[in-house]
């Protein structure tokens, strides 16, 4: 499995992809915000606005915050339970960003794996933070889905993963092509659970069968 990693990010670690270049500039961005409210034509200096810039700064310290987190730090805690089948989070609730239009997506993720041969296992709450070091970026959903399950080969050389993305993107409900309701919803599955047995069991827990 570590080949498939290498040829399909030839050169980088699973840390950099898409993490930050640098650190977070917070005077940058709201200087910015100040200067996409002159161009919509309103008045940065008005009462209500006078704070605006610095505000919408501070939340994109905290919606872009997986730019400066790596997967490393999340899945540094394995345990040896000797557990060497499914290991399954569902409807992990997910926030992210569309990177074409700056605009939220969100929906849910499920993150399985079956354990490599060692039975290591990480703990059940860093799947759900590892979906968020990822989620937190300008994102699209194929390549979210990629990098957990790319992130989770890596880190726990597992002999199987499968992630499934299902989410809403606000730039097709609030705007654009104005389809509320439609669902996106892209998987990655890697290892054994490419298997076709295998892997319809874990989409009939993931759908609930
Ligand atoms: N594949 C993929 N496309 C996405 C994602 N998020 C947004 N998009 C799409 O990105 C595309 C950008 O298309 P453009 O034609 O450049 O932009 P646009 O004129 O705003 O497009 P419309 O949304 O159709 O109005 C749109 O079709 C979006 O639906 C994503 O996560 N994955
Ligand atoms: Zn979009």
């Amino acid at each position: 499995m570590a080949e498939q990693l290498t040829d399909r990010f030839p050169d980088v670690s699973p840390e950099e992809w898409g993490a930050a270049r640098r650190p977070f500039d917070h005077d940058r961005v709201a200087a910015a915000v100040r200067e996409i409210l002159v161009g919509i034509g309103e008045d940065p200096d008005r009462d209500g606005l006078l704070d605006t810039p610095a505000r919408v700064a501070r939340m994109y310290g905290e919606v872009f915050a997986g730019m400066h987190e790596s997967a490393s730090e999340v899945l540094s805690t394995t345990f040896d339970i000797n557990h060497e089948e499914l290991v399954l989070v569902k409807d992990i609730e997910v926030w992210s960003m569309c990177e074409h239009h700056l605009v939220p997506f969100n929906g849910v993720a499920h993150v399985g794996y079956i354990p490599g041969g060692d039975g290591q296992v990480t703990g059940l709450s860093k799947l759900a933070r590892l979906v968020d070091v990822y989620a937190r970026r300008p994102q699209v959903q194929e390549r979210l889905t990629t990098q957990v399950a790319e992130a989770l080969v890596h880190h726990l050389r597992p002999r199987g993963v499968i992630v499934v993305f299902d989410c809403e993107h606000l730039c097709m409900t609030m705007r654009g092509v104005h389809k509320p309701g439609s669902r996106t919803v892209t998987s990655a599955v890697r290892g054994i659970l490419r298997n076709p047995a295998t892997r319809a069991e874990a989409m009939g827990l993931i759908m609930g069968r």
